[in-house]
């Protein structure tokens, strides 16, 4: 090989080299940030669970809690979250906050504005983590098990009724499970009927996507900005089980408009 060949060989090398050692660190980057992000969760869940069950009640109130935990850990990853249209909060009556779900990494947009004696609709696997599971119970929130159909209808129904008497605002996933999808997945009606059911309005919410700094295929999470998007509140007074379906599709196409918008309008993918 001539002096050429081998410097052309040379330079294959590196640039092989340095794409591969910058794949392995942007995936070991991500890896010690999602390990962070489970393993703060779990010693803060713990740490309630233990010391503070003694003293705690199952009570709404204690979702302030994982609310106040939770905080530093966006400052930790370098994520900015801007959001807009928090005076529409700024009610004192029951409602139920409607929100799309792309990762767990909702749950720092969720803890960003969940307001005072609020709490999610959780799939009942969360139950199942032990001492996280715990302080999610001690924090008031609803478990529903999404194969046992009329279990978590009637668990909703049981919800509608205490809203008011217990001065609750409850949140729920609509599309039911995370999606990694462009545009939000159908919502399921469990949401709607809970707010028809209580007469209270529903508060659609919508968080942009993540795909300019977090991707989980591609191993990626970098620093970044997210838009938190808090629509006005759709009254649900006078409304019956059978104005559900026009209810529900017209808060998803509010939903999927903001979310185009909030995303630049682009060809949107976490
Ligand atoms: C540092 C510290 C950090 C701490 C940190 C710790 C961790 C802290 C984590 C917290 C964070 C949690 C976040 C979790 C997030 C999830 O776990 S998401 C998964 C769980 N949530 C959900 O699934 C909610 C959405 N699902 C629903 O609302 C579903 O409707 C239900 C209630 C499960 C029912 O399921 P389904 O029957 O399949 O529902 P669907 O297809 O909508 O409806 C079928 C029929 O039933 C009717 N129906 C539905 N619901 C009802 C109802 N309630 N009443 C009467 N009829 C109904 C429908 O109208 C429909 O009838 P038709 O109109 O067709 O005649
Ligand atoms: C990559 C999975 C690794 C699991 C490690 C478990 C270690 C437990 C430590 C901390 C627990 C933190 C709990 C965060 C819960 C976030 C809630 C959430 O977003 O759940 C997903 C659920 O809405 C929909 O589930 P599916 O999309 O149907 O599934």
């Amino acid at each position: 090989m001539d002096l050429f060949q081998w410097s052309l060989l040379l330079f294959s090398i590196l640039v092989i080299g340095i794409s591969l050692l910058y794949r392995w660190s942007t995936a070991f980057n991500f890896h010690c940030k999602m390990a962070l992000f489970f393993g703060w969760c779990a010693f803060w869940t713990a740490n309630m669970s233990i010391f503070l069950s003694p003293i705690l009640r199952r009570n709404p109130d204690n979702m302030k809690l994982l609310r106040t935990f939770i905080w530093p850990l966006k400052r930790f990853y370098g994520i900015k979250i801007a959001v807009q249209g928090s005076e529409n909060l700024n009610m004192k009556e029951p409602y139920v906050m409607v929100c799309n779900h792309q990762t767990y990494l909702d749950l720092l947009g969720m803890m960003e504005i969940i307001p005072d004696r609020c709490v999610p609709v959780a799939k009942r696997e969360l139950l199942y983590l032990g001492l996280v599971g715990h302080a999610c119970w001690l924090s008031g929130m609803i478990f529903i098990d999404r194969r046992k159909k009329d279990e978590a209808r009637e668990i909703l129904r049981q919800a509608a009724q205490t809203m008011w008497h217990e001065n609750m605002r409850i949140w729920v996933y609509p599309e039911g499970t995370r999606n990694k999808g462009k545009t939000l997945l159908p919502f399921k009606r469990g949401a709607f009927h809970l707010a028809v059911q209580a007469q209270v309005p529903i508060i659609p919410v919508v968080i942009s996507s993540y795909r300019d700094f977090y991707c989980s295929k591609e191993k990626r999470f970098t620093a970044g900005n997210l838009k938190i998007r808090i629509l006005p509140k759709v009254d649900t007074k006078d409304l019956g089980p059978e104005d559900i379906p026009a209810l529900t599709d017209s808060i998803h196409k509010r939903m999927q408009d903001t979310y185009k918008e909030i995303c630049g309008g682009k060809d949107v993918k976490p």
